[in-house]
């Protein structure tokens, strides 16, 4: 194995505990702590999962969480009407509805009524808007996590190739903008991509979100290539990534673990931007490069 391993536990600690030591200057200048909402709706064992470690550490950096659970045949309008008394909430200045929401749920509805300026997911027709036009916005969590990683490993991205695998909107489009938006060549791929191999061998950067176990080969990676996997998948042996860890680290110059690696930047990317968006809220500055 050659490939340094991306240390993302280490870099998300770090990124919480400059966020934590941000917000006693806020609470004292709004008078408030910065508050973040999420909204779980249904029993999903995963989702909360996840609930809970966000709860926690918005506890830990100091700031208030507020958790709505709601039951999996909760109708939509009565959903609307939870996100438009979290919008009209002064002490709060993020909302999260996780997703996936249940099937009878039109998902898209629920996320164009949160308020912008508390979408901390970036999900939002306007925040997604803002990334495409390179406006100061709310970018969603998993991608800015993977960006901090990208270029706390690689420092200016610039002329460097870029394959994303994967076009969601929570992870594969965002990060696309965001490499774009940095100067990288940017190809995204998907399922209907021909011969994904070979865009794969040519990439300085390879960012997996497929949700498919080891699908992205050992064999496709360049040397010295950068691997960000954002994959999560059970299964009986454990978290597994969409990259084949074993063979993509005996050629790759850096990779990301699982678990260990972006999991945990989203959750610190989630506090970030909380933290961001209080102080906008708030009227309270805060310098453009303090997080
Ligand atoms: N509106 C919305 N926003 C999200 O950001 C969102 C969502 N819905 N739905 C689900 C996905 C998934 N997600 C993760 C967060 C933390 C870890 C994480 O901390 N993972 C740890 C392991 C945790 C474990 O053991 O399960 C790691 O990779 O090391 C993973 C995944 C946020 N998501
Ligand atoms: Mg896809």
């Amino acid at each position: 194995m050659t490939a340094e391993i991306i240390d993302g536990k280490a870099f998300a600690a770090d990124l919480r505990a400059r966020v934590a030591a941000l917000v006693p200057a806020f609470r004292e200048k709004a008078g408030r702590p910065p508050g973040l909402a999420v909204v779980l709706v249904g029993e999903d064992p995963a989702s909360n999962v996840y609930v809970r470690m966000k709860g926690k550490a918005t506890v830990a950096a100091g700031m208030e969480s507020f958790e709505h659970r709601l039951p999996a045949d909760v109708p939509l309008d009565e959903l609307i009407h939870l996100v438009d008394q979290l919008n009209a909430d002064t002490r709060i200045d993020g909302i999260l509805v996780q997703l996936p929401l249940p099937g009878h749920l039109d998902e898209q509805a629920v996320i164009r009524r949160i308020d912008p300026d508390k979408d901390v997911d970036g999900l939002t027709p306007v925040s997604t808007g803002r990334l495409a036009l390179g406006i100061d916005g709310l970018v969603p969590c998993t991608p800015l996590g993977c960006l901090m990683l990208l270029e706390d490993q690689r420092g200016d991205l610039s002329g460097l190739d870029a394959v994303v695998i994967g076009r969601s909107i929570l992870v594969g489009k965002p990060m696309a903008q965001l490499l774009l938006s940095r100067n990288c060549t940017v190809t995204v791929a998907h399922s209907r991509t021909r011969d994904l191999s070979s865009h794969v061998r040519r990439a300085d950067i390879v960012v997996a979100a497929v949700g498919r176990p080891e699908f992205v080969k050992g064999e496709w990676i360049k040397p010295g290539a950068t691997v960000i996997d954002v994959g999560i998948n059970r299964t009986d042996d454990g978290l597994i990534g969409d990259v084949d860890f074993d063979g993509a680290a005996s050629v790759a110059g850096a990779i990301t673990p699982v678990p260990g690696g972006v999991g945990p930047m989203t959750i610190a990317c989630l506090l970030r931007n909380t933290l961001v968006a209080a102080h906008r809220n708030a009227g309270v500055a805060l310098a453009d490069d303090a997080i």
